[in-house]
């Protein structure tokens, strides 16, 4: 039997949906959602997806600016952006775009942005919040694919969960996330050995190493869950994820696809984290906002579908 396909698409629609509603509440509340994604230099992938953050937080009701910058931009001037976005009330949220062109110290970037407003959770006192179980913005990618196997009914606690890919952006955080829900965690990489057979003990796995069909279908435990962070380009300009997804899609019991999987989420999830940044402003509690946005987006979404405006 061919598994679930995991419609990330469609779930990051819904997440937008309910921020979207978190949104207009925040705003009647003083705090409209801001966010400000800086872009350093001409990376055409970089540009489509800046293209991407910016329209879904158009329309999902935030304040949203990109601002661009050449790539020749000396780190003291990178630098005194961040302070003045740190220092903007109507920010809530700073996202600068990784990879910066050469040159650029990233590490020495991302801490000069406030916690409060690191969108994507990789300032070091957000990294720390993460291990320690303490309140903190999460990074995206991972969060939202904790958040694709809630909304598909995937339990988490007590299974087995490799994590193939280490990097600081999703292999550590979602390591660290599966393993705050009670996961059983292996964080594999280039130099695990026998890595075929140890994705084979996977109840979950996800790939996020960056080599198109890395994994292939016989490295799939009869069942599992199977989530393609990777996003490859081929020759022809085709996206092609981490996972072999015709071959996998015959073992597994769910499988995101690429395009249209992981990649939407992450884009929904920073959405997420600059509500909560603004609820958190204006003095509220982040997560009852989200509960509350959550019914009310039901409320809408079943009435319009009740009058046929869905279809
Ligand atoms: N500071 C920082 N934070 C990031 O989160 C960050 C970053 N820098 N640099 C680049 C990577 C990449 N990334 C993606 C997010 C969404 C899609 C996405 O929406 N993908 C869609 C469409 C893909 C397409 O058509 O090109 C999909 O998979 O279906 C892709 C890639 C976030 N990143």
């Amino acid at each position: 039997m061919a598994a679930e396909t995991i419609d990330g698409k469609g779930i990051a629609a819904l997440v937008r949906a309910e921020v979207g509603v978190a949104a207009q509440r925040l705003t009647a509340a003083g705090q409209r959602p801001g966010l400000t994604v800086v872009l350093v230099g001409e990376d055409p992938a970089s540009q489509v997806y800046v293209r991407n953050k910016d329209r879904a937080a158009d329309r999902a009701g935030f304040r949203v600016e990109t601002r661009k910058l050449p790539a020749q931009t000396p780190q003291a001037e990178l630098l005194a952006l961040v302070a003045e976005l740190n220092a903007d009330e109507a920010v809530h949220g700073i996202l600068v775009q990784l990879p910066l062109p050469g040159g650029l110290d990233a590490d020495a970037v991302v801490r000069a942005i406030d916690p409060a407003k690191d969108v994507d959770g990789l300032h070091p006192d957000n990294v720390a919040a993460l291990w320690m179980g303490t309140p903190g913005h999460r990074p995206c990618t991972p969060s939202g694919c904790v958040e694709l196997l809630d909304r598909t009914g995937i339990d988490i606690a007590g299974r087995n969960a490799v994590v193939i890919g280490r990097s600081l952006l999703v292999g550590k955080p979602l390591a660290a996330l599966l393993l705050a829900r009670n996961a059983t965690v292996t964080i594999a990489h280039s130099r695990t050995a026998d890595l075929a057979g140890l994705a084979r003990g996977a109840d979950i796995l996800v790939a996020a190493v960056g080599r198109a069909e890395l994994v292939r279908g016989n490295w799939i435990k009869p069942g599992a869950a199977v989530l393609d962070v990777g996003i490859n380009r081929g020759a022809d300009g085709s996206l092609v994820g981490d996972v072999a997804f015709d071959e996998a899609r015959e073992r597994a019991a769910a499988i995101t696809p690429v395009p249209g999987g992981v990649g939407p989420m992450t884009i929904a999830m920073l959405l997420r984290n600059t509500a909560a940044a603004a609820a958190r402003r204006a003095g509220l509690d982040a997560e009852q906002v989200f509960a509350e946005a959550r019914l009310i987006a039901a409320e809408r979404s079943a009435s319009a579908a009740g009058s046929g405006l869905a279809r």
